[in-house]
């Protein structure tokens, strides 16, 4: 394993040199410490210039995931952000914005080096079953007529060797899976541009335009799955997602069509 990816520190100047003419696009806010990057945005969302709006900390006391769960993470052993998204009225927002922004994830890493990337329905990032990054998306209520989400990211990047996740057995770091592992403020540029091009698209075309990536890197594929969370478990095989981003589910009797996010998904061989 190479050196601790924290030695280097988080810096807005860093990440805009890696995005280059793209920095525009986007407003950094670098905070020592909070809550969770995600309730930084949505309790004070900043006012609309036009730009993205990103805060990345080096440590989060209250970090969340799905389903009420807790996020864990390390300073300097994990990358934590969220990102303020405003679309035009009428673009297509909740439904498939988890699964893009997924997506956007495997891109980037991909685009550093790492391998064997897969998606877990709605969008755990995972490698060889194993998580290693989670997506937290969270809709700005009473924002008028333009609609707006906050994506909160957490990639594990180097964990302390004796990390335990409650509830997330599986979990691993992306220095099992690249070495030398990327620098923090370059992964966090590359993870930024692929977010922006892939909501510009679903902006512009919907999920559609992003099924077919989206399903080529689907960890379940014609797998025997479980589905729990829903008013009664439902088992069958997977069978991808519709244009909507909607789980198709197999059965017996019937091909089922889940939307929610409040669900888990899980292996049933
Ligand atoms: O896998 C999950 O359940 C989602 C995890 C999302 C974690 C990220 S870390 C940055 C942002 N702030 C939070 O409190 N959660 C998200």
């Amino acid at each position: 394993m190479s050196a601790s990816i924290s030695d280097t520190p988080l810096s807005a100047a860093s990440v805009n040199l890696h995005l280059g003419d793209r920095s525009s696009a986007f407003a950094l806010q670098i905070l020592d410490e909070c809550a969770s990057t995600n309730s930084v945005l949505l309790d004070t969302p900043p006012a609309d210039d036009g730009r993205v709006h990103v805060v990345v900390t080096e440590r989060q006391t209250a970090g969340r995931g799905r389903r009420g769960r807790q996020w864990q993470s390390w300073p300097g052993a994990s990358l934590t952000f969220s990102t303020l998204w405003r679309f035009a009225p009428g673009a297509p927002v909740p439904a498939g914005l988890s699964l893009v922004a997924g997506l956007a994830v495997v891109r980037a890493l991909e685009k550093l080096g790492v391998s064997g990337l897969q998606l877990k329905w709605p969008n755990d990032v995972l490698v060889n079953g194993h998580k290693l990054a989670g997506i937290l998306v969270e809709l700005l209520p009473g924002r008028g007529r333009t609609p707006a989400a906050v994506v909160g990211i957490g990639v594990n990047l180097q964990l302390p060797a004796d990390a335990q996740i409650a509830d997330q057995p599986g979990v691993t770091d992306l220095g099992h899976h690249v070495s030398p592992l990327p620098e923090r403020n370059q992964l966090l540029a590359q993870l930024l541009a692929e977010l922006h091009a892939l909501f510009d698209t679903y902006a512009a075309a919907g999920f559609a335009a992003l099924r077919g990536a989206w399903q080529q890197r689907n960890a379940f594929a014609d797998l025997p799955v479980r589905i729990t969370g829903e008013v009664q478990e439902i088992a069958g095989i997977c069978a991808g997602v519709d244009d909507d981003g909607a789980l198709l589910i197999r059965t017996d009797t019937a091909l089922v069509r889940i939307l929610s996010g409040e669900v888990s998904l899980r292996s049933a061989k």
